[in-house]
């Protein structure tokens, strides 16, 4: 198991975000649910992987981390501050010099009309970063740090490559050296062949200046390599945070069922599959939101949602379910049990 680092560098505390419902009218009071009560930590020095299917608030909880969306109730502290206490310029200056952001697709995050020099100084010019020599210097340090010649600084981001602008995002992200770097599907809008090189040079950047991730994803296999921790998410609740290295262990059934759709990820033999469609995030189950879907739910799950449970290894671990799964076998039963399953699945030793 990975130690855990001591200094959190940011961290949610019951934190709800809630939306009007879109295409209702104003006199319609429906609520998207987008976050419910999610705890988070991120320390200094360690990978986060957020995790769950589409539309379960992993972006809507890393833009509450880094001040993008203010929380309907609860509590963001970014080093060590509750953010939404201080007046918005100091909420600005505060959370840009500890935390750098770099969103999925570097063609609407990245202005157009400014060339690569003017996007990744624009931190440097609101934080008053020192002389212009100075900002000249950073441009130039930062175009090296993320592998991109010098002669790029005057491009307009339309003469760039899908990489290539992925890059200026991330060079602006690291402008005023955060310690903590959130990526919200940093890779999934580009072409599947420089994919890779932009995660190998997140990897790189990380080890080089000792920094902090959040890392979401979809690509499960990705986030587990580059993980220390994992964090699911479902219909907008946090209900699981392992370390990497007990994935196969995860107790919440939803963690086993996610990572078991991901050939060769987990011990399963095959996906456990999920009946019924995800519930509305207007009108979300009672208690656990993953009762509907869940194999093992039963009437008490309805009652509440399940209070967070420390496992064997402490706070480290923790879900919330009150049937975690601590038997190989029971994943077995969910397999076989499904509709049109493949009954001669062989039971795991
Ligand atoms: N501005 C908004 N107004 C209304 N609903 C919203 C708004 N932003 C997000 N939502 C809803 O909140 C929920 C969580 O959305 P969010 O984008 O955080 O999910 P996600 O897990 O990041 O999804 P994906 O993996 O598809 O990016 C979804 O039901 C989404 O439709």
């Amino acid at each position: 198991m990975t130690d855990r680092p001591s200094e959190i560098l940011a961290e949610l505390r019951e934190v709800s975000v809630e939306h009007r419902a879109p295409g209702r009218s104003l006199l319609n009071r429906d609520r998207v649910h987008a976050l419910t009560g999610a705890d988070a930590t991120v320390a200094a020095g360690e990978t986060v992987g957020v995790v769950g299917e589409s539309g379960c608030g992993k972006s809507t909880l890393v833009k509450v981390l880094v001040g993008l969306q203010r929380p309907t109730s609860g509590t963001v502290l970014v080093g060590g501050r509750d953010i939404w206490q201080l007046s918005t310029a100091q909420r600005r200056r505060h959370i840009g010099r500890t935390v750098g952001m770099v969103f999925q697709d570097p063609s609407t995050s990245l202005n157009r009309r400014l060339p690569v020099e003017r996007i990744i100084a624009d931190p440097l010019d609101v934080h008053h970063w020192r002389g212009p020599r100075d900002r000249m210097r950073r441009v130039t340090e930062l175009l090296h740090l993320v592998g991109l010649p010098a002669s790029a600084r005057d491009a307009l981001p339309a003469h760039l490559s899908g990489g290539q602008r992925q890059r200026v995002a991330i060079a602006r992200a690291l402008a005023l050296e955060p310690a903590l770097l959130v990526a919200d599907e940093p890779t999934s809008a580009l072409d599947v062949s420089v994919r890779a090189q932009i995660l190998n040079l997140l990897m790189d950047l990380r080890e080089r200046l000792g920094l902090a991730m959040v890392f979401v994803s979809h690509d499960l296999q990705t986030v587990r390599r580059v993980s220390d921790r994992i964090v699911t998410m479902y219909l907008g609740r946090v209900v699981e945070e392992l370390p990497v290295a007990r994935i196969e262990h995860g107790r919440h059934p939803y963690t086993q069922a996610l990572f078991s759709a991901t050939p060769g990820l987990l011990r399963p033999m095959r996906p456990i599959p999920l009946s019924g469609p995800v519930p509305s995030a207007v009108h979300p189950p009672s208690g656990c939101p993953f009762r509907t879907r869940c194999w093992r739910s039963t009437d008490t799950c309805a009652t509440a949602m399940p209070p967070y449970t420390d496992d064997a290894v402490g706070p480290a671990h923790r879900y919330r379910c009150f049937h975690p799964v601590t038997d190989p076998s029971d994943l077995h039963r969910a397999v076989i049990a499904a509709p049109g399953a493949d009954r001669s699945v062989e039971e795991p030793a």
